[in-house]
């Protein structure tokens, strides 16, 4: 069956569901980073960007917050995107570890079977995959203009934040080097950490991130920009690893909710593709045990629902408007 939603629907989903959210009061900002136990804990923004380049929002959505590990993301495409979806899948892979983002105990148990560029170990990987091999400046620029492109507007480093977890990234640390152990690393061990510790400490706005989302629902061309980021065969193998390990150990509770594959920052950010639809976006700093936003699964939860975007169900819905944009 397929259902037509039309932009009002989707303003109205988004502000039903900032309503319902906006006096949720659990959950705890990230400490383990200093710099973001001091961001405002209250704030909440909610966007969506239609693949006619539409922006519907409501709340803080021009607010710069942290990305971390949403980063994962882009950085897996890029690579994804310069080398293939297979060799990536050879070189890191694209199974759930069912255990926290920067879980040691995950690499020791996959030494030899990788795992995905979407937990800490996997992105550091994938950081260090990205061309040109041995040159930081390169690769750095890589990944910030990919992003940059995938949101439709410039983005860069919060470098407070940077500072922050570069002071405190002992663990991540440790996972660059075990790769390196397991022959996991295909550059430079503490250039690959560093440059994923630039990636996650970049701000971006809900609305640039549903931009992104937006930009990765429509096959690679950004709706707002018409720009061609990414190869279009790269959407399903995106969004399939999202919706596998999104959620770190909770990603089987959030898919049988939801069945949207979503990808969580301890930012407070969460970032949705709907392929062929939209992307969808929401932000508030206090987070669960397992790092995702509180109040952001919540609103997104409540959208999906109320819009039918499960991608499991047999209710189709699409945008009743506007052709999608194409490069
Ligand atoms: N889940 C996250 O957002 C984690 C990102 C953070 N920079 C870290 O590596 O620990």
């Amino acid at each position: 069956m397929i259902q037509k939603i039309d932009k009002k629907a989707v303003q109205d989903a988004l502000r039903m569901a900032y309503d319902r959210c906006k006096n949720e009061t659990g959950g705890k900002n990230a400490d383990y980073i200093p710099y973001l136990a001091n961001v405002p804990s209250n704030l909440f923004g909610i966007a969506a960007c239609l693949p006619d380049g539409d922006v519907v929002a409501v709340g803080d959505v021009d607010y710069k917050f942290g990305i971390e590990s949403v980063s994962k993301v882009p950085t897996a495409i890029l690579a994804m995107n310069q080398y293939s979806g297979q060799e990536v899948l050879d070189k890191i892979g694209a199974d759930a570890t069912g255990l926290p983002f920067n879980s040691i105990m995950a690499i020791l148990l996959e030494n030899d079977h990788p795992s995905t560029p979407l937990v800490n170990a996997g992105a550091i990987s994938a950081c260090s995959m990205v061309k040109p091999v041995g040159d930081s400046d390169g690769k750095w620029k890589a990944i910030i203009s990919f992003i940059a492109d995938l949101a439709g507007s410039d983005v860069e480093v919060i470098d407070e934040l940077y500072k922050s977890e570069t002071a405190t990234n002992f663990n991540n640390k440790s996972i660059a080097w075990l790769l390196k152990n397991y022959n996991r690393i295909y550059d430079d061990p503490d250039m690959a950490l560093d440059i994923y510790t630039r990636q996650c400490s970049i701000g971006v706005t809900a609305t640039q991130l549903a931009t992104m989302a937006a930009t990765i629902a429509n096959d690679g061309v950004n709706p707002v920009t018409g720009k061609k980021v990414f190869k279009p065969e790269l959407t399903p193998k995106i969004a399939s690893m999202m919706a596998t390990v999104g959620f770190y150990e909770h990603t089987g509770d959030w898919l049988f909710t939801t069945g949207l594959p979503a990808k969580t920052g301890v930012g407070g950010g969460i970032m949705g593709v709907v392929p062929g639809v939209m992307g969808v976006a929401a932000f508030a700093p206090p987070l669960d045990g397992a790092g995702n936003s509180v109040k952001a699964q919540k609103a997104l939860a409540f959208i999906a629902g109320h819009l039918n975007l499960n991608l499991f169900g047999t209710t189709r819905c699409v945008m009743a408007e506007k052709e999608p944009v194409k490069a």
